[in-house]
């Protein structure tokens, strides 16, 4: 986990923080913030394009910069012919920088954010809050937003759905999305509950953020990829009951709870815990997060969200590698994933029995 090589680099999440670094070093780079914002824009109009045929469609913008990518989309969209209507929450002669110059490029009306906007809308685009969500949704971006919700019409967000925080998942009012755009890297509310239930799909899209921004970066967070403990991987023997696994500590919720007295989100609690305790600590649930003790952390994104309590089956896995002397870290991201990854192919009722016969179909899949 150490050597930060390039395939590696797929899986880094990047904070709200280092992402608006991201973007200033993309800047620095020659890559400018005029281009992200039309790139971005013009990402999420595609992926809407590639799945559905034009329709009525809303546009529903905020007064910052994941509003000015709003901008963009419905002018993409409007010309390439589809009924769109945009409605804004704020000034538009507020807007500043590229969102204000996007803004200019829109030439439909820009109708004032409420319910009523949403009338006859077959798609909703949410691009009020991205990254810069401060505090809790209220007033019309909440009635119209919980209106959205309520209705039929599928909800595609830009970034991260509007009142989802972008660095713990939290919810702050936000309702769910079929689809989410995110640029560049996904953040850890992407992957942490509620915030990973309420993305619904989640495709990044490549803005033309240079990859060398991740050098100054140095990023600790990762999303859960055979990519990031492959190369660790040993031949796996496995224990038939729940371990003691040396060097890795899982915990289920209430485990965690009657070890831990930190509080927070998921992600910041295991980190802490995996400090206080010197070793790397497992938090499973339907976002386990996986933390080492130097702070490097990773989540886990595909065991089932509706996940709850410890497994016998994935701490055997964790122990098994850890025996065959794979570092601890990487035992314990290969066991989770891996223990996920079965239950997709062969259903919850896969015991720590069958891990020996369902290893090898899945190492196969990974290489393939
Ligand atoms: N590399 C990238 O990922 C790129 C992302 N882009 C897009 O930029 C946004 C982030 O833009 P930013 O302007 O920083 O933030 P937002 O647009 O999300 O929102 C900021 C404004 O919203 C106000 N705010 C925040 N929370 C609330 C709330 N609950 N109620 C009301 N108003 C709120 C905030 O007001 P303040 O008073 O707090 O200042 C701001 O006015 C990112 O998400 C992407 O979509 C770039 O376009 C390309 C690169
Ligand atoms: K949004």
């Amino acid at each position: 986990m150490h050597t930060f090589d390039r395939d590696r680099r797929q899986s880094v999440l990047l904070t709200v923080s280092q992402m608006a670094e991201a973007d200033r070093l993309s800047v620095v780079a020659g890559v400018s913030s005029f281009a992200l914002m039309s790139n971005a824009g013009e990402a999420v109009a595609r992926e809407i394009q590639r799945r559905w045929t034009p329709r009525p469609l809303v546009v529903l913008c905020g007064p910052g910069n994941n509003g000015g990518d709003g901008f963009v989309t419905a002018h993409r969209l409007a010309e390439a012919g589809w009924p769109v209507t945009l409605a804004m929450w704020g000034d538009p002669s507020a807007l500043k920088g590229e969102a204000k110059q996007h803004a200019q490029r829109w030439q439909g009306a820009v109708h004032t954010l409420s319910p009523a906007v949403l009338e006859g809308a077959e798609l909703i685009v949410d691009a009020v809050f991205g990254a810069g969500l401060a505090r809790a949704l209220q007033g019309p971006v909440l009635e119209t937003l919980t209106a959205a919700g309520r209705g039929n019409a599928p909800i595609i967000a830009i970034d991260i759905p509007s009142g989802v925080m972008g660095d713990t998942g939290e919810s702050l009012g936000a309702v769910a999305a079929v689809l989410t755009v995110p640029f560049f890297r996904k953040k850890p509310g992407h992957l942490l509950q509620p915030g990973r239930a309420l993305c619904g799909d989640v495709v990044v899209a490549d803005i033309g953020t240079p990859e060398t921004v991740l050098d100054t970066l140095v990023p600790q967070t990762y999303e859960n990829h055979p990519r990031l403990w492959l190369s660790d991987l040993p031949p796996i023997a496995t224990q038939d009951r729940a371990p003691r696994c040396a060097g890795v500590l899982p915990l289920d919720e209430d485990e965690f709870r009657q070890k831990f007295a930190f509080s927070g989100d998921s992600l910041t609690r295991t980190r802490a815990a995996a400090q206080s305790c010197s070793r790397v600590v497992v938090l499973e649930g339907g976002d386990t997060v996986i933390a080492a003790p130097d702070g490097q952390a990773i989540i886990n994104s595909n065991t089932p969200s509706n996940r709850a309590g410890a497994s016998v089956v994935s701490r055997s896995i964790i122990h098994g590698l850890q025996a065959q002397g794979m570092p601890a870290l990487s035992a314990a991201a290969a066991g989770m994933w891996l223990h996920g990854a079965a239950i997709a192919e062969f259903g919850p009722g896969f015991s720590a029995q069958d891990w020996p016969a369902v290893l090898p179909v899945l190492l196969r899949g990974l290489v393939n």
